[in-house]
């Protein structure tokens, strides 16, 4: 909730891990390694961030660093420097459940009888309400209103068979995964490990990369199968891979828990959907949440992107003489519609690049006036022109009203809203604060009413068989894939229960 009461549609949270491996002459930089990640995932969280650090000897020693803001104000050189280790887990965030303030910043730390687990989480527990009681029943307090926390303290008590030959961190996270069915990636660290775990349903992305040595080289791992890893790393989204220097591996598989260790990589484990169904991985990271140059499910976002504004074209063709995109997310549907339909792509908005993600302003009247401050119009470029306006999503209508005008004042003949994803009409309680019913536009107005609302000549969304259709796509292996449609159909992948 915001000051003004109302929820958000704000994105996900992004999580990243490093592990240096064994007898390198030049030790991998994990703290670095760790921050430059973070930046990778940016997009994914701007309220604080925070990196946890260990040399994986001492169960009780670590080093964290945790603050509010972007990750380069949080992790300079003087902060970088406190860290130490050659292990660790970071943390970017959008609060999901929990206030934005320090005491929520993640990486959370608890010490267990075990010493020391810390444990960064992106998504939203479907069941957070019920596992908290089940927390605080059986004595045990919490400081945050954070479900991270409730996932950190539930991993702290021993599994239901006990623990004869010591800790089973693997049987405590399969425990967890029984409990709750989604929605979670987590990087849970303890002692010398790194445990990537992805939730049953694999609702959010997670992904293993290669650290080799030297940067710059991007190979495919194919070609790298052979050179020796520096370290290992996991993260939210691939995306942070390049700057890293490292290339990409697999894909944690949904109700996976991975292991990184200085050794290297090994699956301890798999949590299987209860009805053994289909994953419900959400397709809205594909619209709109992670970054075009990342890889789901095998394809690059920016590919599915464009097979979206494709089969947009296909499905709400319309004569005009340009096509332009309403910078940043459409740009690639943009481009697959302008392909599709022949019709030339033309840049009409100049984006301020220093305004953020309007969807993240805290509050309504900032998130308008952020609109009206973001975009100008590239006047030569539109006199007289009839414009198809690509969006990738409309939430709550903000931004295109003023774009619309702005356009018309500008001397555009004609504006032909087509939007590469299909009306959000429903909440989504799997870690993405998508505003309340009565908030979202697609629910007051149909295409007709939304033209006129926007002062617009046409408004077409994208069919949920289209965008399903140009999702699948670039899927090597169909049959297994599932997706979470639920914010655009109102069939949740599991039941809802409070
Ligand atoms: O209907 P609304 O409530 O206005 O929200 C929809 C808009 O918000 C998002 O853009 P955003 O500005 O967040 O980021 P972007 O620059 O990545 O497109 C999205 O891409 C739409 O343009
Ligand atoms: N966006 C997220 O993934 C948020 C994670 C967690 N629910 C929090 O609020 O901190
Ligand atoms: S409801 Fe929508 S935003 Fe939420 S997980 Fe499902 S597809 Fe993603
Ligand atoms: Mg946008």
């Amino acid at each position: 909730m915001n000051e003004e009461g109302e929820l958000e549609l704000r994105e996900a949270c992004g999580i990243f891990g490093c592990v240096a491996t064994k007898n390198q002459q030049v030790p991998l930089d994990v703290p670095t390694v760790i921050s430059l990640g973070l930046v990778g995932l940016q997009h994914r969280g701007q309220e604080s961030a925070g990196i946890v650090t260990t040399y994986g000897k001492d169960v009780y020693q670590i080093s964290k660093v945790k603050g509010m803001g972007l990750v380069n104000q949080i992790f300079k050189p003087e902060s970088l420097e406190k860290l130490k280790g050659n292990i660790g887990i970071g943390h970017t965030r959008y609060s999901t459940a929990g206030a934005s303030q320090i005491d929520n910043c993640q990486p959370f730390i608890v010490e267990t009888m075990h010493g020391l687990i810390s444990v960064a989480h992106n998504g939203e527990l479907i069941n957070a309400k019920k596992l908290k009681r089940k927390v605080l029943s059986s004595g045990i307090g919490l400081s945050t209103g954070s479900d991270s926390e409730v996932i950190t303290q539930l991993l702290s008590s021993s599994p239901p068979n006990g623990e004869p030959n010591g800790p089973d961190w693997p049987a405590r996270i399969k425990w967890l995964m029984t409990k709750t069915p989604t929605s979670y990636s987590l990087v849970v660290m303890h002692k010398d490990v790194v445990y990537a775990v992805r939730d049953p349903l694999g609702n959010r992305p997670l992904c293993i990369g290669k650290v080799l040595p030297g940067t710059g080289s991007l190979p495919n791992i194919n070609e790298c199968a052979d050179q020796e890893a520096h370290g290992w790393i996991v993260s939210s989204e691939s995306c942070s891979f390049q700057a890293i220097g490292a290339s990409y591996y697999r894909e944690v598989e949904p109700g996976e828990i991975v292991a990184l260790t200085e050794s290297g990589v090994k699956s301890v484990g798999i949590v299987e959907r209860p009805d053994n169904g289909l994953p419900a991985f959400c397709i809205f990271e594909y619209v709109y949440f992670s970054r075009p140059d990342t890889l789901l499910e095998g394809q690059m976002v920016y590919t599915v992107r464009k097979r979206c504004g494709m089969m947009l074209a296909h499905e709400a063709p319309v004569a005009a003489d340009l096509v332009s995109t309403v910078p940043e997310s459409a740009t690639p549907a943009a481009m697959g519609f302008s392909i599709e339909s022949g019709i030339p792509y033309v840049e009409v908005l100049c984006k301020n690049r220093y305004e953020g993600r309007t969807f993240i302003q805290p509050s309504s009247r900032l998130r308008q006036l952020g609109v009206a401050k973001k975009f100008g119009a590239l006047t030569d470029n539109l006199k007289n022109q009839r414009i198809v306006l690509i969006d990738d999503s409309i939430v709550r209508g903000n931004t295109m009203g003023p774009i619309v005008k702005l356009l018309k004042k500008s001397g555009a003949k004609e504006v032909h809203i087509r939007v590469a994803s299909p009306p959000l009409k429903h909440p989504c309680y799997m870690g993405i604060n998508i505003p309340t019913r009565e908030e979202l536009i697609a629910n007051k107005m149909d295409e007709e009413l939304l033209a006129y609302h926007f002062g617009a000549d046409s408004v077409r969304y994208l069919s949920v068989d289209g965008l399903q259709t140009a999702v699948k796509e670039g899927i090597k292996d169909k049959g297994k894939a599932g997706h979470c449609v639920a914010c655009l159909t109102g069939t949740y992948p599991v039941k809802l229960e409070w």
